[in-house]
């Protein structure tokens, strides 16, 4: 039987996907019918302000928060109803990984450098001597030197400590990553490092999910580009399209908001009157 429907059938697909936070009248809803679908090695950027409810999306397709309706697909399973054992089997398997904005969070603070980026290979059941050799291959492509091995995380910079939870979440080969605002928290060379190490494993066919409050972190990394505003999806698109051609009010504001996109953007009065329409 032909498995190209497998190749092709999409890693991450929501639909109609609800949120809620809170109980009786401190409900409030944080995702609104969001629905959106991931192609095997594509690169989604997600963006929107704050409390747009990126991280709620993230946390979603994660199993971390639990959807309120709607159904979230990854590679093929229908996961959306899975309780928290199923979630983190799910999450074991390794066929979905995540990286946080800080990556304290990701990464054990007790627990070594080779140890942390190991223990997702031997948890597959890849053997020690085989896992040790997919690290070490692994650290040249996020710039790590064999060095900072035995290190703990506390002893490494922010932007190394990044760069060791990114390895960690690719080493096993994923079908798909979810990054949430990898670089807000790094310093710019460290940001610029991160983006291009981003882009360079896009070629081995991982998908990637990369979320941020920032369009020009994700412009030069992402095929589309999904925005959220007020936990609706109001656009997406191809990013070129995204970036030149904004559809919706909301969009064009980022856009205009981005300095490292628009050189024009100190147009206050062209962002004010997207502004005022946006909330007219
Ligand atoms: N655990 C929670 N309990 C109650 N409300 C929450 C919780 N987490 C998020 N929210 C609310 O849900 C909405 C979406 O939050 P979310 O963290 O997803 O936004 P975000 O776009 O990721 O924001 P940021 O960029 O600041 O991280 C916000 O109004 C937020 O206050």
């Amino acid at each position: 039987m032909s498995t190209d429907h497998l190749a092709r059938q999409p890693v991450l697909k929501v639909t109609d996907l609800e949120v809620h936070y809170g109980l009786r009248r401190r409900r409030r809803q944080a995702l609104h019918r969001v629905s959106l679908s991931v192609a095997p090695g594509e690169t989604v950027g997600i963006i929107g302000e704050t409390g747009s409810g990126k991280s709620t999306l993230a946390r979603a397709a994660l199993g971390l928060v639990r959807a309120s309706a709607g159904s979230i697909v990854i590679d093929g399973e229908e996961v959306g109803a899975y309780g928290h054992r199923q979630w983190r089997a799910l999450r074991r398997r390794g066929v979905i990984q995540y990286v946080f904005q800080d990556p304290l969070r990701s990464l054990d603070p007790d627990v070594t450098v080779e140890a942390s980026l190991a223990e997702p290979l031997l948890i597959q059941g890849v053997s020690g001597q085989e896992a040790a050799t997919r690290v070490r291959a692994f650290l040249d492509r996020v710039r790590l030197s064999e060095d900072l091995l035995d290190r703990l995380p506390g002893e490494l910079s922010g932007g190394q400590r990044q760069r060791v939870a990114v390895a960690r979440a690719l080493v096993t080969e994923p079908r798909l990553v979810i990054l949430d605002e990898p670089v807000s928290a790094l310093d710019s060379a460290n940001r610029v490092q991160i983006l291009q190490i981003l882009k360079e494993l896009r070629s081995d066919g991982v998908a990637l999910v990369f979320i941020s409050h920032d369009l020009g972190s994700v412009a030069g990394v992402a095929d589309r580009i999904a925005v959220l505003y007020q936990g609706e999806l109001v656009e997406v698109g191809a990013a070129a399209d995204v970036i030149n051609q904004p559809q919706h009010v909301y969009t064009r504001l980022l856009v205009r908001s981005a300095p490292t996109l628009h050189s024009a953007a100190a147009d206050r009065a062209e962002r004010e009157a997207l502004r005022a329409l946006l909330h007219a």
